[in-house]
């Protein structure tokens, strides 16, 4: 043997020939954890068999498929082979894996193509190959796909037929697909139509406001299916099964930038293929004990509520109704009174800590238990705190914005996000209450999340990593009893008086943005489920830097033949 490499050697080998790639014969060996190959040739003295090359490999979990080629009969050979070679190796079989590319994060399809000796061995390998693959029980075999056709640019289904089906075909990933016909026609569907034992996940086509119907879909579908009551704010959620892709069409795509690193439908196709697996925390969110939504990714009162609310009139420009109505919100430059009451999460790091959540980030590895969180219950009703009783912290101030975040919410507008620091599955969101200031000032807060600069580190900006929060505006007219009282979950649910000007509690305060959506109300309660749901993607990735500080081309820079 030529020896591919010593790792090799220590594992079995599942198979191993002399193949021919490109015009280079091969060996190639598969292990039940890579696939790898090395150039060699006959030397011409003592007709050994000498490597030449340095080993490249593909690990097996980077392996999309492995194919037959159908090679044209009348040439008798493909266009790179030479012909001697090929007419010795006139089968073929093409490896397909996962390429990570020098742009940042994103993943391409690399085609690898072996020519064999003899159609036996051609299939032989495909078989090994694809047998290894198969006992992957985190890919997925069934997909049910939405596709939200008016999100973002309108590409929805677009990047779907061209971008994503042909890669589940060739993973033989099957796809039921369901093109949307209104607003929550994908949420309904899950709720009460789809058989969901049939499939292994969930695939979304659009922006942040269509994966909230998905969620929405799949919570509530659990929760129903395990009798667990969503209007009780303190009600146990039970996670749902079902993983969840995005594919991104929308305007923000921000929970798919901030789960894969990347807002880019090939990247994430791949991950889905690859069966990854993120845990995810989502907040419920309640008015007095009514529930009102679920949120993952911002919920913003003030500056992002309006933004959202004057946003919405100019859907027809797609994405960049964000940055009008952001410009408009920003000249009318309002304030909005209220309290905020929150449970402060303890060893949990904070907000404006250095450490970032990536891929098997440390700070998301432990899912609290039902001990764990019953005990931490009965700590909150013991512990009583000098701020508001309980545990609970008490702000009562003007703010320009209040936004809590149960991940950093990067997105292209904002690569590092609102909370860079926030984890995507700890059970805790961050509270970024920004208080009144003056123009100029809150101007550099926002311009700071499009650079290195933290954006906290101002004196009208305050940060809290939280379990639960709740929020009242100020109400008209005198404050309520309860509210005097100073115990935040009464002063915050109990009885709040509607303004006596309109006889509606919301009116007139600053709205809520939830994911995209304006909430009916302003006084809210919010609870963090830790890892609720989990999606087909495994965090940002560190960027891997080679020598001279440039990303590698792949696993180990196999010949790529398709073009990205
Ligand atoms: C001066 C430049 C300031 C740039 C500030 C950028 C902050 C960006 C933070 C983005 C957080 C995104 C959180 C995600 C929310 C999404 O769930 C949600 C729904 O997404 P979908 O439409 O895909 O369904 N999207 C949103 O809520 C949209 C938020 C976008 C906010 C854009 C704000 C632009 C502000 C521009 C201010 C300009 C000041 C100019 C002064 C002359
Ligand atoms: N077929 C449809 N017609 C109209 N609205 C839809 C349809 N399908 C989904 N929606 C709604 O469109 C809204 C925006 O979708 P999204 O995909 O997030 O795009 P964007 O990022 O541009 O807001 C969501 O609130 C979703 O409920
Ligand atoms: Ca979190």
């Amino acid at each position: 043997m030529t020896g591919l490499s010593e790792d090799m050697e220590k594992q079995a080998r599942l198979l191993s020939s002399q193949l021919v790639l490109g015009d280079r014969l091969v060996e190639v060996a598969a292990t039940r954890t890579v696939l790898a190959w090395k150039g060699i040739k006959k030397d011409k003295k003592s007709s050994e068999i000498i490597s030449f090359s340095k080993t490249e490999h593909v690990p097996l979990c980077d392996i999309i498929a492995a194919h037959k080629n159908h090679i044209n009969a009348e040439s008798g050979r493909s266009q790179k082979n030479p012909k001697r070679l090929h007419q010795m190796h006139p089968h073929a079989f093409t490896v397909s894996y996962v390429r990570r590319t020098r742009r940042r994060r994103r993943w391409r399809c690399g085609d690898v193509t072996f020519h064999c000796t003899n159609q036996g061995l051609c299939e032989q390998w495909i078989q090994v190959i694809n047998e290894q693959l198969s006992l992957f029980t985190n890919r997925p075999r069934s997909l049910l796909v939405y596709i939200n056709p008016y999100g973002g640019k309108r590409r929805g289904e677009r990047v779907y037929e061209q971008k994503v089906a042909p890669l589940l075909r060739r993973a033989c990933i099957s796809a039921d697909v369901i093109v949307t016909e209104r607003a929550n026609h994908a949420r309904d569907h899950l709720i009460s139509q789809a058989n969901l034992n049939e499939y292994d996940g969930v695939v979304c086509v659009g922006g942040d406001g269509m994966f909230s119907e998905i969620l929405h879909g799949l919570i509530i579908r659990t929760q129903t299916d395990h009798r667990v009551d969503r209007d009780r704010p303190d009600s146990e959620l039970v996670p749902c099964s079902l993983r969840v892709g995005i594919i991104p069409a929308g305007s923000t795509d921000c929970i798919c930038f901030s789960t894969v690193g990347a807002s880019d439908a090939v990247t994430s196709a791949l991950h889905i293929i690859v069966g990854d697996s993120q845990p995810m925390d989502v907040c419920s969110v309640h008015h007095r004990d009514r529930f009102l939504r679920y949120s993952v990714s911002l919920l913003g009162y003030g500056f992002y509520g309006d933004v959202l609310t004057d946003s919405e009139r100019n859907r027809r420009l797609g994405p960049a109704r964000y940055d009008l109505a952001g410009v408009k919100t920003f000249l009318s430059h309002k304030h909005y009174e209220g309290t905020i009451s929150f449970l402060p999460a303890e060893n949990k790091g904070t907000p404006r800590d250095k450490l970032r959540c990536r891929s098997g980030c440390g700070a998301c590895q432990h899912k609290s238990s039902l001990k764990d969180r019953k005990q931490r219950e009965m700590s909150e009703k013991t512990n009583l705190d000098k701020d508001g009783g309980h545990g609970w912290r008490v702000i009562h101030g003007k703010f320009i914005a209040i936004n809590a975040a149960s991940m950093s919410c990067a997105c292209p507008r904002s690569p590092k996000g609102l909370a860079p620091s926030a984890h995507l599955a700890d059970g805790t969101a961050d509270l970024i209450l920004v208080r009144r200031c003056s123009h100029l000032d809150f101007f550099r807060h926002l311009l700071r999340h499009t650079t290195k600069d933290d954006q906290f580190d101002h004196s009208f900006v305050e940060v809290h990593r939280v379990r639960k929060f709740c929020f009242q505006p100020r109400v008209c007219g005198p404050a309520s009893a309860d509210h005097r009282s100073g115990d935040p979950v009464t002063s915050c649910f109990g009885a709040t008086r509607p303004c006596p000007a309109t006889g509606n509690q919301g009116n007139g305060h600053g709205r809520w943005t939830c994911d995209g959506e304006i909430l009916p109300h302003a006084a809210i309660r919010v609870s963090v489920h830790g890892q609720l749901i989990r999606l087909f993607a495994r965090g940002i990735e560190e960027e891997q830097r080679q020598q001279g500080g440039r990303a590698p081309e792949g696993p180990c820079s196999p010949r790529d033949l398709e073009p990205s």
